[in-house]
């Protein structure tokens, strides 16, 4: 089983306009209402991979009961942990060059609330995958992923970290299976700036130095590194349509653990993480499993030697 944790899920409300005037009144009949939050997201591709998945975390309040009917619509197996306080309600707008994001904090959680969801990672059996992904509620304090990962080792699971900063450089000591920075995120963890693969391939040597087993550096349009021990590979990036990039890092985790958790076939693994990233980024929503196969025969991968060449 492949668990995702979201510790803070969102309500996310799309809003499509050509521009948008600051200061002034936007009107724009383009809206969608979705379940949001990475671990969702995650789970949500992963259950369209027909991958086996429970998405965890806490719900609460109105936005909560929709995040959770719609991933029971939608087939989505979830175990979520009922809170008083409200989900959050995140705002994507969209106009025709680019996306912004006005995300909300997360809601207050009760000791009870807390103790309740960590008793569920007492069912985790080896061959489990949990993935931690997104932004941590302040009640639950900065160093709870890290709790939870000693929660993980106890019972031999694996774990991922679809999450940022140096909170994810304290955790690669435990060895998380995967990592997905993308390169705004790499370079904000290394303080530096990075443009081509050349520049990204030491840092992201760097990660595996410290920890990972894999990582992925995803670069939006531009494609993204695979890391391990033994090579570097590089997937191109597709060309199409942007409709809407939310979750398209997301889609990514999900689309490499959906095939590694059944066959442990890391370039395939790869292949599907590209696939399910980009057709993601070109679906208003999630895409369909028959647009994720389109896409999955034009990823082309290729090795680069250690020197990036
Ligand atoms: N505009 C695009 N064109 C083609 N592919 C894209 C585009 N945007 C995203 N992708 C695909 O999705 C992958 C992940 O995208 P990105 O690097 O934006 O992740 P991210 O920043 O973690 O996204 P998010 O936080 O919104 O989920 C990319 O590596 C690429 O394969
Ligand atoms: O605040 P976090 O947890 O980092 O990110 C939350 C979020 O922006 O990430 C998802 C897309 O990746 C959205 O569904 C959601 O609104």
């Amino acid at each position: 089983m492949i668990y995702t944790v979201t510790l803070n899920p969102a309500l996310d409300y799309f809003m499509n306009y050509e521009k948008i005037s600051l200061g002034e009144v936007n009107r724009t009949s383009q809206t969608q209402v979705s379940a949001g939050g990475k671990g969702i997201m995650e789970s949500r591709m992963l259950s369209l991979m027909e991958s086996p998945t429970t998405a965890l975390g806490f719900l609460g309040g109105f936005s909560g009961e929709y995040i959770r009917t719609f991933l029971n619509e939608h087939g989505v197996l979830s175990d979520f942990t009922p809170i008083d306080s409200l989900t959050r309600i995140n705002v994507k707008l969209k106009t025709e060059d680019e996306e912004t994001s006005l995300d909300a904090a997360g809601p207050i959680l009760k000791e009870s609330d807390i103790q309740a969801f960590i008793q569920k990672f007492e069912n985790l059996k080896p061959d489990d995958i949990v993935v931690f992904a997104g932004t941590i509620p302040k009640a639950l304090g900065e160093d709870f992923y890290e709790r939870l990962i000693e929660k993980v080792k106890i019972k031999r699971a694996s774990f991922v970290l679809d999450i940022d900063g140096q909170k994810l450089l304290k955790s690669l000591k435990s060895h998380p299976l995967l990592i997905k920075p993308n390169r705004e995120e790499l370079e904000a963890i290394f303080n530096t700036s990075l443009k081509t693969n050349e520049e990204i391939i030491p840092f992201g040597k760097k990660l595996l130095d410290m920890g990972a087993q894999y990582a992925i550096v995803s670069m939006a349009g531009d494609g993204a590194l695979l890391f391990s021990r033994d090579a570097v590979y590089f997937a191109e990036g597709i060309k199409g349509e942007l409709k809407n990039s939310i979750g398209a890092g997301d889609s990514t985790v999900a689309g490499f653990l959906a095939e590694y958790h059944e066959t442990k076939d890391l370039l395939k693994a790869f292949r599907q993480a590209i696939a399910c990233g980009t057709a993601k980024a070109f679906s208003k929503d999630m895409p369909t499993r028959e647009f994720v196969n389109e896409i999955y025969k034009k990823v082309e991968i290729k090795e680069i030697s250690i020197n990036g060449n």
